[in-house]
């Protein structure tokens, strides 16, 4: 049993699982995402640069990666502080920030956001895509990137005595590449070491949830304490989704209040509207899943922000959840989707 059992462990220390209240769990308050900049097409080239206004938003919104001014999140600390004090006066509880290496972290920021805000805010341990992996990282043995991982959790991320309580977002590929796979192996052993949550980003294909638990699993995880993020974008087939249900993870909807006609980084997926979530949710709780089901918005991109008419962070509670209401979603299965869930999952086994 690791000395963290029992305890959720946010940027400000420990608190008892029960003062966690509605929980987001996977968000992103301050990183950046030039790693995935897609340059537009010729005949737009002229949006690549330059601000988000009025006259380029919608323009933005279908193609958030593809301006590099919206790639920065981490610009917007203000706006962001001034979401949490509304997202908290919402009845928001918590945050789980899953910006890990390579997106670019900012531990600090998100101790002054919980100080300023009364928001609980849980960092993330560990590493992004391959992409944004450094030779250092690459060079590293899976006992090296565990004893990263390990010390992240323990001792605090960035050189900081800032604590994170999860590991994760682990950025997988489709794809798997080695450095990935030599990173899930390494979070399978912290997780081992610590009883801690785990976060999975798994690569665009339908695949790759499937091949990263069977990673995990021989590296010895407990998979029923690690959430499989982004399922919304990822796999679409009913019968394929529930058999992944069969492997015990968690299923996160996370991309709340994406709404687009072409998905940048894959053209052969149609992005699922709210109502497409809200009716895949329906049918994983009327499986038996809804114990565990989680859901946020994956906010990582400064479109999405209220202050560039974007949903904000509190779009679930103030709009998804009367929409699970209405069609039909218990009270009882919302709270365990915002609250029970996210619990379980937090505390360190
Ligand atoms: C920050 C991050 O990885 N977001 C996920 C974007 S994706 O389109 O679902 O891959």
């Amino acid at each position: 049993m690791s000395s963290l059992s029992g305890k959720i462990q946010t940027v400000l220390g420990f608190i008892p699982p029960d003062q966690l209240g509605y929980t987001l769990t996977h968000e992103h308050l301050t990183m950046t995402f030039e790693c995935c900049y897609c340059p537009p097409p010729a005949h737009q080239a002229n949006l690549a640069d330059g601000p988000i206004v009025m006259k380029n938003l919608f323009w933005v919104k279908q193609n958030p990666y593809s301006n590099k001014d919206n790639l920065l999140l981490n610009q917007e600390v203000e706006a962001i502080k001034e979401e949490l004090i509304a997202f908290k006066a919402t009845g928001g509880g918590c945050i789980v920030e899953n910006t890990t290496s390579g997106i670019s972290r900012d531990v600090k920021t998100l101790k002054w956001l919980a100080q300023e805000t009364g928001v609980h805010i849980i960092s993330g341990a560990g590493f992004y895509i391959d992409a944004t992996h450094s030779p250092e990282t690459r060079s590293k043995s899976v006992e090296q990137l565990t004893e990263v991982l390990v010390d992240e959790v323990l001792r605090g991320a960035d050189g900081t005595d800032i604590r994170c309580g999860i590991i994760g977002e682990i950025g997988c590929s489709w794809p798997l590449t080695d450095s990935e796979k030599k990173i899930l192996q390494a979070t399978a052993e912290a997780q081992t070491q610590l009883g801690s949550p785990v976060n999975i980003h798994p690569g665009r294909n339908s695949e790759s949830p499937f091949q990263i638990v069977r990673v995990l699993q021989e590296a010895g995880a407990d998979i029923s304490k690690t959430v499989m993020s982004h399922l919304d974008r990822t796999i679409f087939d009913e019968q394929k989704l529930l058999e992944f249900a069969t492997l015990g993870s968690y299923l996160e909807y996370d991309l709340f209040g994406t709404e687009m006609l072409n998905y940048q980084f894959n053209t052969a997926v149609d992005m699922p509207s709210d109502n497409d979530r809200i009716r895949r949710i329906c049918s994983l709780i009327n499986e038996g899943y809804d114990e565990r089901i989680v859901i946020s918005h994956d906010i990582h991109t400064k479109n999405r922000l209220l202050k560039y008419g974007g949903h904000g962070y509190s779009h679930i509670l103030n709009n998804i959840v009367p929409k699970m209401l209405l069609r039909g979603i218990s009270q009882q299965s919302i709270e365990k989707i915002l609250l029970e869930n996210p619990k379980r999952w937090l505390t360190f086994k």
